[in-house]
């Protein structure tokens, strides 16, 4: 379980986390959500004791990072996969942190097996690509075998197998009833792979519920007909107060009334449809909408 209460993170007068409160329970994979330069990596590196809070508290498993002997065993963390020393192997990376946290060494092997750098391992991590290197972050985060799993922006660099591959393996760590927590700018990467989702914009908190609740916010959803007499439905359902947007030959873009409802008066006024189909906002729309009073930076604008 992660406990985030009232945290505040100022840097001069830049706030880059504002009084965020939220929990992370387990058996859930939690997706960590925001735009660009809304806190997400200052909110983990507070998390992780990294960062001194300027006030709140962030706790894992009821305490602060820093008063916990675990180390690697309580917590695991990928925060940037590009910071590991490239004149090592892996195998050698991974073993000096399995000393300094006491892990048998027979872990540095079971995580290489995990991440598929089994092969690899002996080679230096200057000549892995960005992939690759993502894959040694998640086998560093695995390696103590921690109940709690930060991950920021894991799915980055990762080709669509390594993508699938880290999706079931999240899954797996949340099955077994760990607390996982995996950041992203992007809806689209966590549709699939988180359950839970806490999204933040400009260090404050906007949104903290299932992906189901959140995908039943259901904003801006549409409904596609097809008619050959587009002129007369048009004039039907905009007198039924319905914004009408013609979408190509015969087809209308139709919000404000539901497709029974549009099936109904085109009934009644004897006007024949070839398809009338509703077309709901997609997540990612759905989140660009409910973060955008909250985005630093946004193209053909200055801040
Ligand atoms: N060390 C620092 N000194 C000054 N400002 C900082 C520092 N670290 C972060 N910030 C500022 O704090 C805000 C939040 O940054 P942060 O990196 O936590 O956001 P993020 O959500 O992780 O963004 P991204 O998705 O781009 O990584 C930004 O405005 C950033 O410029």
């Amino acid at each position: 379980m992660i406990e985030v209460n009232e945290l505040t993170k100022r840097y001069g007068s830049t706030t880059a986390v504002n009084a965020l409160t939220f929990t992370v329970r387990p058996g859930h994979v939690t997706g960590f959500l925001g735009p660009n330069g809304a806190g997400k990596s200052t909110t983990l590196r507070m998390i992780l004791g990294l960062n001194r809070p300027t006030s709140g508290t962030a706790t894992v498993s009821g305490r602060q990072f820093r008063d916990h002997p675990r180390g690697l065993r309580h917590v695991g963390a990928l925060l940037d996969a590009t910071a590991v020393h490239g004149g090592r192997s892996a195998y050698a990376h991974l073993w000096a942190l399995a000393r300094s946290n006491r892990i048998p060494r027979h872990q540095v092997d079971e995580v290489l097996q995990e991440v598929g750098l089994a092969n690899a391992a002996r080679r230096r991590i200057g000549g892995y690509s960005l992939g690759m290197k993502q894959r040694l972050g998640i086998a560093t985060a695995l390696l103590g075998d921690p109940p709690v799993l930060l991950f920021d922006e894991p799915l980055n660099g990762l080709d669509p197998e390594g993508v699938l591959w880290v999706r079931g393996l999240f899954r797996r760590l949340a099955a077994e009833g760990r607390t996982v927590l995996v950041s992203s700018h992007l809806m689209s990467e966590m549709e699939n792979t988180a359950d839970q989702l806490i999204v933040i914009g400009r260090g404050e908190l906007i949104a903290a519920e299932s992906l189901t609740e959140f995908a039943a916010r259901g904003t801006g959803a549409s409904v596609t007909v097809r008619t050959h007499e587009p002129d007369a439905l048009a004039a039907l359902v905009t007198a039924h107060d319905a914004l009408v947007r013609p979408d190509g030959e015969g087809t209308l873009n139709v919000a404000g009334l539901n497709a029974a409802r549009i099936g109904e008066l085109a009934f009644q006024h004897g006007i024949p449809l070839s398809e009338l189909t509703t077309r709901s906002a997609s997540l990612e729309q759905a989140f660009m909408d409910l973060t955008a009073d909250h985005v630093e930076y946004r193209a053909g604008e200055s801040r």
